[in-house]
């Protein structure tokens, strides 16, 4: 049962995992909150479940798997910040049936990822991580063999989003030919062209660059079936998530030299901290470039992301404010000067709203605002009221059955 009372901000446990950027730090510091516990890698599931117990706020990137079990152990758990784009390590679904909102940052590494994409494609298409290693170890490759120039050579992108689009206006202006392939049907920019399907896509360009999002539609979406259909001497590049593509298949396409070369950011499995070894079929292979998921890693996304995403959770702490949700009813709030603020989240079943309203008409507490969202199953709404109601008012909200979780602010 919650308190009846807002809780101290130095009392409220902010857990920051995998180093997010000083950037947060700073930002919930200057909001006053005080009580943060910070940790340069991701923690093992044991130590995890240990941290979250008593933690209100919760900030990870892409390593630490929030599943349905962990989220069990996180019972004073407000919000979850993902300090990245993706949210496929969340269980989102089991975040939203406990109450628990869930941020991200959904624009502020994209330029990094494309930028990257690009060095990669003209890397790869002059067969560049070859000749280093060579040059490294005192050997001479001076040679055009199997060097091309970007300019004119066919790009398709498959998943044309946030990344997929912004790759496609910096690949164009270099030169280069952009299909698509989209399970959406997007708006084209510049001379791109939408592909209706995968195999044509896959048969006609000289680079495939993947940008999708890790879901069930996409987790082993290209194997060895996929990499057949691609034309003999292209590029794969995989800076979306490592269970989209079949790492063997691709090892045995790039030493049977069907393929050109590869470049890979993400991995089926990526070692927990910069200490622990990184395993991987395709270690050691000619003409393929691997890097240790720092498609989004830039100084300049990273500070943007650890603004971004502490702004977003101070701003749901202290006044409830839920917009750019990814799991949760958005809603935006005004501040309630001389008010307390009541937030009630529950499940959103028939019935519950009237109940909801009857603690105030039966206790005659008037409502200053009230506000109101849903999605199919829960549903968040925010009640502003006299202060000396508050604390009756909250108590017999926390009563009413379906109620999953309540705050209050003051
Ligand atoms: N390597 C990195 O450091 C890094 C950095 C940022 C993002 N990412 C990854 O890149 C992904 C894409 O980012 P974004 O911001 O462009 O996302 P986005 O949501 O803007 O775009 C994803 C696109 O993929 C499409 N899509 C979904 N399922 C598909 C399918 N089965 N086939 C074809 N298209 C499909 C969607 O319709 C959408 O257009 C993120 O989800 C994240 O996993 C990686
Ligand atoms: O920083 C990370 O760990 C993840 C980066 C990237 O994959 C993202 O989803 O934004």
């Amino acid at each position: 049962m919650s308190k009846t009372v807002s809780l101290d901000k130095s009392k409220i446990k902010i857990l920051l995992l995998e180093g997010v950027h000083q950037s947060a730090l700073d930002m919930f510091q200057s909001q006053g909150y005080s009580n943060i516990e910070y940790h340069k890698g991701s923690l093992p599931e044991e130590q995890l479940i240990e941290s979250i117990r008593d933690a209100h706020f919760i900030g990870i990137r892409s390593r630490t798997q929030l599943t349905e079990s962990v989220l069990a152990e996180a019972q004073k758990l407000v919000a979850i910040g993902c300090f990245c784009i993706g949210t496929n390590q969340v269980d989102l679904n089991a975040a939203l049936t406990r109450g628990i909102a869930v941020f991200n940052a959904p624009y502020s590494n994209t330029r990094s990822v494309a930028e990257l994409v690009i060095a990669e494609i003209i890397m790869l298409m002059r067969g560049i991580p070859e000749k280093n290693i060579v040059c490294h170890r005192g050997g001479w490759m001076k040679s055009a063999d199997n060097s091309y120039e970007i300019r004119g050579k066919k790009l398709g992108i498959i998943g044309y989003g946030s990344i997929g689009t912004q790759l496609s206006v910096m690949a164009e202006s270099m030169g280069m030919k952009v299909y698509y392939y989209d399970v959406v049907t997007k708006l084209p920019l510049g001379n791109a062209q939408q592909i209706a399907s995968l195999e044509e896509l896959l048969s006609k360009v000289d680079v495939v660059s993947l940008h999708v999002p890790e879901t069930a539609s996409t987790k082993n979406m290209f194997g060895a079936r996929e990499l057949g259909w691609m034309k003999e001497g292209s590029i794969l590049i995989n800076a979306s998530r490592g269970t989209v593509v079949d790492i063997e298949a691709l090892a045995e396409n790039i030493t049977s030299k069907k393929l050109l070369g590869a470049a890979i950011d993400v991995f089926p499995v990526e070692p927990r901290s910069n200490k622990d070894e990184f395993l991987s079929p395709l270690r050691g292979l000619d003409n393929v470039i691997l890097t240790p998921h720092i498609g989004g890693s830039t100084m300049e996304a990273q500070e943007m992301i650890g603004v971004e995403v502490s702004e977003k959770l101070v701003r749901y702490s202290d006044n409830g404010t839920s917009t750019m949700s990814v799991n949760f009813p958005e809603v935006a709030l005004p501040s309630h000067p001389g008010k307390h603020r009541l937030l009630h989240i529950h499940k959103n079943v028939p019935g519950i709203m009237s109940q909801i309203n009857s603690v105030f008409s039966e206790n005659n507490i008037n409502i200053a605002s009230q506000f109101l969202q849903t999605n199919e199953n829960v549903g968040y709404v925010v009640i502003d009221v006299d202060a000396e109601y508050s604390e009756l008012a909250l108590q017999k909200l926390q009563q009413i059955q379906g109620t999953i979780k309540t705050r209050v602010l003051f």
